[in-house]
């Protein structure tokens, strides 16, 4: 997608494209990063920002699952902090076919850094709360595990998603042109090839209304790094495959590094102790 600042013209974008969806049921639909409002600045985000399962942003996400029978992702939207009035979380949910809401993940890596684009600096924390919860969800395709964008730097996330139990990443996102055709694919693929999981990366794409340009490429990796689906394009598209979960339980007998990650944890564990 590329998002504008107003949630009812992205909620039609986001029909528009469920009308375009496979009949095969059921299904997963991952949104991106920042889907309902996009560009508009923190003042007007903190103007949007919902009570829990309040609000038209939820309800139009809740309706557009049960409409079109899909588990839906709302990337992120902006969720009320009752200890902060100035900050937000960036609260991506998980909408079952009823459309009710079943998980909420709060994004917890804040993207606080400087990019040789238009935009220069980017200053998340300045108006976002960072969540403090790893967050899976049991789903009939297997278990989700909730990331988003600029976590996906940071691998202990995606081990601590894995030990939880998840077989799905997600990982709604809005990359900038920059660092993502330098480091989007590469990060994606690792990340779903060191945890033995699929991976689910939607995207923002193009340019946006602000001027800030989004690199796109939304891909379903799965859990050997290969990319079932991409797409390359800068106007609102879907990538889609059909995929089994069935299919990671021999790359995760093959290769057993979850059960290779508890032996080496203790001696790196200790070791990093004696070091300090
Ligand atoms: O601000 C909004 O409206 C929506 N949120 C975003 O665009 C976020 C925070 S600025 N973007 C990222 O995390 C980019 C990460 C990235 O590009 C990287 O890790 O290289």
């Amino acid at each position: 997608m590329t998002s504008s600042p107003q949630p009812s013209q992205n909620l039609q974008t986001i029909e528009t494209l469920l009308k375009q969806l496979p009949e095969h049921r059921p299904q997963l639909v991952v949104l991106p990063e920042a889907c309902l409002c996009f560009g508009a600045g923190d003042q007007r985000q903190r103007e949007l920002a919902e009570l829990p399962n309040e609000g038209p942003m939820q309800a139009g996400l809740a309706e557009l699952a049960r409409r079109y029978n899909v588990w839906l992702v709302g990337g992120t939207i902006p969720l009320i902090n009752h200890t902060d009035d100035n900050k937000f979380y960036a609260a991506s949910l998980v909408y079952n076919p009823q459309g009710e809401c079943v998980a909420r993940y709060n994004k917890i890596h804040l993207f606080d850094v400087d990019v040789a684009d238009n935009t220069r600096s980017y200053r998340e924390s300045s108006w976002t709360e960072a969540g403090t919860e790893v967050v899976t969800v049991a789903t009939e395709f297997g278990t989700l595990g909730l990331a988003v964008c600029y976590d996906v730097r940071f691998p202990e996330l995606f081990r601590a998603l894995r030990s939880a139990g998840a077989d799905i990443l997600l990982l709604p996102s809005a990359f900038t042109q920059v660092t993502g055709a330098a480091h989007w694919h590469v990060l994606t693929r690792a990340r779903a090839i060191e945890q033995q999981c699929f991976m689910v990366a939607a995207a923002q794409a193009g340019e946006h209304e602000n001027g800030r340009q989004t690199f796109g490429h939304a891909l379903v990796i799965d859990a050997w790094g290969r990319i079932l689906a991409e797409t390359d394009q800068t106007k609102p598209s879907l990538a889609t495959a059909l995929v089994s979960v069935s299919d990671i339980h021999k790359i995760r007998q093959d290769i057993p590094v979850a059960d290779h990650f508890k032996r080496s944890n203790k001696v790196l564990h200790a070791s990093t102790e004696r070091t300090r």
